[in-house]
């Protein structure tokens, strides 16, 4: 594999916590059509009328109480793992972020002027779950760069791993710690996404969000559905910890605007968790692998003042895959895969085999 090369793709944070880096960053997050994904001129009214005017100031001011000496967390968070990789696979490994920097073209173009006879690079987006707002947007900008640029190498893709049992038994053994202490509950939050874009996913046209059970009844739709992904991923960890139904629940973050979002929504789960009884609580974010805002101010610092202020008594954020070492090993074992054309790794449609 010496001509290989790993690219992990992350969502990106503002350059800085200044106001105008914050709102440079959410018009280029915003006006993605995988995002917000109304007709072009009504989302650039919402966007630069409304959501980055008003946001941009109040999000400045939620990234300024994270941030780190070193910079974003999510950007350090992915460098660190990068450097992990690297010493795990002894390849060469960049990163990339869907909005902001370093941007994909960057890494592209510091991997063919660094490596003259590289012949594949392999990228692994950062997140377990398939989402028209995450996995897909990532994937999609991928490929069109590297169709624009023309790059000498071909690539290949890593499918979501969301039930993969290495990144599955990294979550666990991440978990497994907080275990010991005295908890009542464990609650898995992870980012929300509009209903709309559960149901554009769905791929049969009919079953998505059409029945209570949908998300347990096999489905070709399920390809496609982040809601079913994370509730198989959280299944999972939860017959690796042992945990039984009445011991854990699912529900949702991060919502933004009007339209209606997946539900239960994390923050009134919070409220009302201690009064059934849940008074010591364990949260886990498995949408994300890397700690960022979402985890950091919304769960960490938000979170806890709901559930505190609603007669929680102890509230812990477990800390996201980050370098977990069963992490780093994951991926590792994954890019180890792909050289033996392991079908967890797809190439785009319409790639040669061969490079040019
Ligand atoms: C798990 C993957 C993610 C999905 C799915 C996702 C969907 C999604 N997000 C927004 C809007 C915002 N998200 C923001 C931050 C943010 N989102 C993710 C991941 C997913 N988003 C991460 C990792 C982060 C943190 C970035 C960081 O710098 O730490 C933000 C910006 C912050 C803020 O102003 O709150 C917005 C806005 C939508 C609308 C959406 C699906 C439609
Ligand atoms: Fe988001
Ligand atoms: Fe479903």
């Amino acid at each position: 594999m010496s001509s290989t090369a790993v690219i992990l793709m992350n969502l990106g944070s503002p350059d800085s916590t200044e106001v105008k880096d914050v709102r440079k960053y959410l018009h280029e997050f915003l006006m993605d059509k995988r995002v917000i994904d109304y007709p072009y001129l009504f989302r650039k009214f919402l966007v630069d009328g409304i959501i980055t005017r008003f946001r941009a100031p109040k999000s400045a001011r939620a990234y300024r109480s994270i941030w780190w000496p070193e910079g974003s967390p999510l950007i350090v968070l992915t460098k660190k793992l990068q450097s992990a990789l690297q010493a795990e696979l002894d390849l060469p490994v960049e990163i990339s972020m869907r909005y902001g920097n370093p941007s994909m073209k960057a890494a592209y173009d510091k991997l063919a002027a660094a490596h003259k006879d590289l012949e594949e690079v392999l990228l692994i987006p950062l997140y377990p779950h398939y989402a028209m707002s995450s996995y897909e947007t990532a994937v999609e900008h991928a490929v069109a760069v590297h169709r624009k640029q023309k790059y000498p190498f071909r690539i290949r893709v890593l499918q979501p791993y969301f039930q993969e049992p290495a990144y599955v038994g990294a979550l666990a053994e991440s978990i497994r710690p907080y275990l010991k202490e005295e908890v009542d509950y464990i609650l898995f939050s992870y980012h929300g996404v509009p209903v709309r874009h559960i149901k554009k996913g769905d791929i049969t046209g009919h079953h998505c969000l059409q029945s209570e059970d949908c998300c347990w009844v096999h489905s070709d739709a399920h390809r496609f559905c982040y809601r079913h992904q994370v509730y198989a991923t959280t299944r999972q960890v939860a017959q690796a910890l042992g945990l039984t139904p009445d011991q854990y629940s699912v529900s949702f973050q991060s919502r933004l605007g009007r339209d209606e979002w997946i539900s239960p929504y994390t923050a009134g789960e919070l409220a009302t968790l201690p009064s059934k009884g849940m008074k010591r609580l364990l949260v886990v974010c498995p949408a994300f692998v890397s700690d960022c805002l979402e985890t950091l101010e919304e769960i960490a610092v938000e979170g806890k003042h709901t559930f505190m202020e609603a007669g929680g008594t102890s509230f812990t954020a477990i800390p996201c895959l980050n370098i977990h070492p069963d992490w780093v090993r994951a991926l590792a074992g994954w890019v180890r895969a792909a050289g033996e054309e392991h079908p967890q790794w797809k190439a785009p449609a319409g790639q040669r085999k061969v490079a040019l």
